[in-house]
């Protein structure tokens, strides 16, 4: 990409766009009430997705953003888990009538911490409750550092059909620089005890930009990763928010590799990938050709929601557990994130939402438009635009942005569709920017673009 591009678009701070709006804009005005009513308008026969969040690790991984906490103890697991039982029952009772499932995510943390028998027991409580079928997908994440092969036989047994093992990097020197010593057998026994045990889709997460990443280590992990075989791989720069995630203290900064490196390291991964065969899949994801992620590209179906992109196209998305987000009809709801006070609003028989999005008309419009830039890198804005009833002039003659980004000759617009050119597909948290309606109030809250 031309430095100049790169200089302008990829150093700005810009969200992930796993939602629209984003996670900062949820508010504490939408809460327990919004979500009551809205569980209770779910309709009969609709599959719905859902998502359940373990926030626990053994160790810290000290690039890591997500919710998670350690704990060197059972106890507060074996706590945690039976409220996380007891807000499935509750959240059953508030939806008027079973419903089917298409899509099960087990995020973390490490789902994986909790032993083999509770987690057969978690799923077996969810399969009580909603409608399983053959072609209900069960993916887990899951700590290959920590992975036996009990657990992955109970995996198995429990239906898991998909597994994301977190990899990040096979450089001795990146992983002691990010607390994270896991060996290249560790992950490879933990590929071949999973498909042993029937779990057949195996994703690897890999990162760059993290402290000491060079060109060089990312192409020895990722050819290291692809020897594994994966069907798929998510590839994501390292996010380093301190003030946000207090242990990223603990990175040298003076270590991380600047943008225009951080660039080369995704460009030198993304080629490694493809020369392997694996085919890339919007922005940081890659999948072998009989992938049912690539089937769904191709067919222009593939979405965008929390855990990146996905061939789920259930419209709800139920969450939880501590921080879970879920998506209603009616717009977004997330969890209290500390587990304390998401276990206080269980225990007193209340939901545990604490803030959340009431989705407007022209939000859904917005949020249609930046889903397929983010999945297709190209948007019809003027067909999605009759299809919402509104006149695309506004959002495309009288958008600043988007002019600027035209003029810079990232992308193209012609016949109300907007078109970004595949050199300049780094930048595409960039274009789909222009369509945030709440851009400004937001940039400074999200990571660097690139
Ligand atoms: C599996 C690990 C997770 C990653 N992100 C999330 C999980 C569960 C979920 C998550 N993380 C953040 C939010 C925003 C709302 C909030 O509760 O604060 C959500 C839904 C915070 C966050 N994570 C990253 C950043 C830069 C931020 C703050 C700003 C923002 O919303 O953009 C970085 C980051 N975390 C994860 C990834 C893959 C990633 C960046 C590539 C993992
Ligand atoms: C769920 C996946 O999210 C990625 N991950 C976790 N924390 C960060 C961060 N700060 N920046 C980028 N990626 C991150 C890891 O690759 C993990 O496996
Ligand atoms: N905790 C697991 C790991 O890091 C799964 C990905 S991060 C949520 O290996
Ligand atoms: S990256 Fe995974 S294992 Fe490491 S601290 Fe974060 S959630 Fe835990």
């Amino acid at each position: 990409m031309p430095p100049t591009i790169l200089e302008k678009y990829g150093e700005a701070r810009l969200p992930r766009y796993t939602s629209y709006p984003t996670a900062p804009r949820f508010s504490p005005a939408i809460g327990t009430g919004a979500y009551g009513d809205w569980l209770q308008q779910l309709a009969c026969n609709e599959p719905v997705s859902l998502y359940l969040h373990i926030p626990f690790c053994r160790s810290m991984c000290w690039y890591c953003g997500c919710h998670t906490s350690i704990t060197r103890q059972d106890r507060p697991i074996l706590d945690y888990l039976n409220v996380l039982h007891d807000e499935i029952r509750m959240v059953a009772q508030r939806i008027p009538q079973r419903l089917p499932v298409g899509e099960v995510h087990f995020g973390g943390g490490t789902p994986t911490i909790v032993s083999p028998a509770e987690f057969l027991a978690l799923t077996a409580l969810l399969r009580d409750h909603y409608d399983f079928s053959d072609r209900t997908g069960i993916a887990v994440e899951i700590d290959p550092r920590r992975l036996t092969a009990e657990m992955a036989l109970a995996l198995g047994a429990a239906g898991v059909t998909r597994a994301s093992l977190g990899v990040q990097s096979f450089d001795p020197v990146v992983q002691k620089a990010i607390n994270r010593i896991q060996t290249e057998k560790q992950t490879a026994e933990a590929t071949d005890n999973l498909r042993r045990a029937g779990v057949g889709g195996i994703n690897f997460d890999l990162i760059y930009g993290l402290p000491h990443q060079t060109v060089q280590s990312c192409i020895d992990t990722a050819n290291a990763a692809i020897a594994m075989l994966p069907d798929r791989f998510a590839v994501f720069g390292y996010a380093h928010i301190p003030s946000f995630k207090k242990h990223q203290r603990m990175i040298d900064e003076a270590a991380l590799p600047d943008g225009a490196a951080r660039n080369a390291q995704a460009e030198a991964i993304a080629e490694t990938l493809t020369a392997a065969g694996y085919r890339q899949i919007g922005l940081d994801h890659f999948a072998l050709p009989g992938d049912d992620l690539v089937k769904v590209q191709e067919a222009g179906r593939l979405r965008r929601n929390f855990q990146g992109y996905t061939t789920d196209n259930c419209e709800t998305l139920i969450g939880f557990g501590a921080s879970a987000i879920g998506r209603m009809k009616g717009g977004y709801v997330q969890n209290e994130v500390a587990p304390g006070l998401y276990a206080q609003h269980i225990a007193s028989g209340k939901l545990a939402t604490a803030k959340g999005y009431r989705l407007t008309a022209e939000d859904r419009l917005r949020a249609d438009i930046i889903e397929r830039l983010m999945c297709d890198f190209s948007a019809d804005v003027g067909a999605i635009c009759k299809a919402h009833g509104v006149d695309p002039s506004a959002l495309l003659a009288g958008n600043g942005r988007l002019k600027q980004l035209a003029n810079d000759g990232v992308v193209t617009i012609a016949d109300g569709v907007v078109h970004v050119s595949r050199e300049h597909r780094f930048v595409i948290r960039a274009v789909a920017a222009a369509f945030d309606a709440y851009i400004d109030q937001s940039a400074r809250t999200h990571s660097k673009a690139a």
